[in-house]
C-alpha cells in the first residue's frame, strides 16, 4: 500500500537527502524508520506527507501515485494519514474532546458523526474520563493518547510518528507503544521515526535503518542496531 520507487530528494543546496529508496510497506505493518541525525527520516516523513517532492522517482499510496496528485487533492490526500509528533501539538485553548473533535470538523465530519465517534476515540485511548480537561492539565502520556485519538480521528489507512516516545518516561512511553501496536493490529499501518534503542529492540518490529539518505537495512523482526 505504500511503494518507494527509485526515489531521491536533493535540497536547493545540491544535499542528498535520499537517494534512490525502494520500499514496500503493506497494510496494517509496523515499521521502524530508524538511522543516525541526517539519515533522511524526516524527509522520508516530508514525502509521505507530501511537504516535500520528490526529485525524482515515484510514491505510490494506496494504488495512487501522489507525485502525480493535483494540488486540490492534497488535503484529502492527507486525511488518509495521521501524524504523531514528539511535542504532541494539542490545541492549548481546547479541551481533549474539542481536539479531536477539530480534526474531524476540518475534515467536514458532520456533527452527528462528531458526536459518535470522539468518544469512541477517547475510550479507545483511555482517555473517556478526562475529554472536559485542558492540555496543560494532562500528563505527557495523556497528551500524546490525544494526540493518536485526534491522529486516527478521520479514520486514516496509515499513522506516522515521528519520535512519539521523546518526550515521555518510560512506563508511559511502553504503554504508548502498546497502543500503537493494538491499532496496527486493527489494520492501521504505523510508520515511527525513532532513536529509542529500547523500545525498537523490544517490539521485534520491521526495521527500515537509513544512512546518508540510503536503505542499509531492512528487516522484519529487526533491531535498533546502533549504540545512541
Ligand atoms: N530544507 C532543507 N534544505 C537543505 N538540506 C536539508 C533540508 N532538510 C534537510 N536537509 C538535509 O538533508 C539531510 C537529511 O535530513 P533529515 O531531516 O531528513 O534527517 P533525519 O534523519 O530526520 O535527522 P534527525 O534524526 O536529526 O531528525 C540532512 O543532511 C539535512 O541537513
Amino acid at each position: 500500500m505504500i511503494e518507494f520507487r527509485n526515489v531521491s530528494k536533493v535540497y536547493g543546496n545540491n544535499h542528498i537527502a535520499l537517494s534512490n529508496i525502494n520500499l514496500n510497506i503493506k497494510k496494517g505493518d509496523f515499521a521502524f524508520i530508524v538511522g543516525p541525525s541526517g539519515a533522511g527520516k524526516t524527509t522520508f516523513i516530508k514525502l509521505m506527507l507530501k511537504e516535500v517532492e520528490p526529485t525524482s522517482g515515484e510514491i505510490l499510496v494506496n494504488g495512487i501515485n501522489i507525485t502525480q496528485l493535483k494540488r486540490n487533492k492534497i488535503p484529502f490526500y492527507r486525511r488518509n494519514i495521521g501524524v504523531v509528533f514528539q511535542d504532541f501539538r494539542l490545541l492549548s485553548d481546547k479541551t481533549v474532546y474539542e481536539n479531536v473533535a477539530f480534526a474531524m470538523e476540518i475534515a467536514d465530519a458532520s456533527s452527528r458523526e462528531i458526536k459518535k465517534r470522539v468518544p469512541q476515540l477517547l475510550a479507545l485511548v483511555g482517555l473517556l474520563n478526562k475529554e472536559k480537561s485542558y492540555p496543560h492539565q494532562l500528563s505527557g502520556g495523556e497528551q500524546q493518547r490525544v494526540a493518536i485519538a485526534r491522529a486516527l480521528a478521520n479514520n486514516p489507512s496509515i499513522i506516522i510518528c515521528d519520535e512519539p516516545t521523546g518526550n515521555l518516561d518510560p512506563d508511559n512511553s511502553w504503554s504508548i507503544m502498546e497502543l500503537l501496536n493494538e491499532i496496527s493490529k486493527s489494520g492501521t499501518t504505523i510508520l515511527m521515526a525513532t532513536h529509542a534503542k529500547d523500545i525498537v529492540d523490544r517490539m521485534k518490529k520491521r526495521v527500515i535503518a537509513l544512512e546518508k539518505g540510503v536503505v542499509i537495512r531492512d528487516e522484519q523482526r529487526g533491531v535498533y542496531g546502533y549504540e545512541d
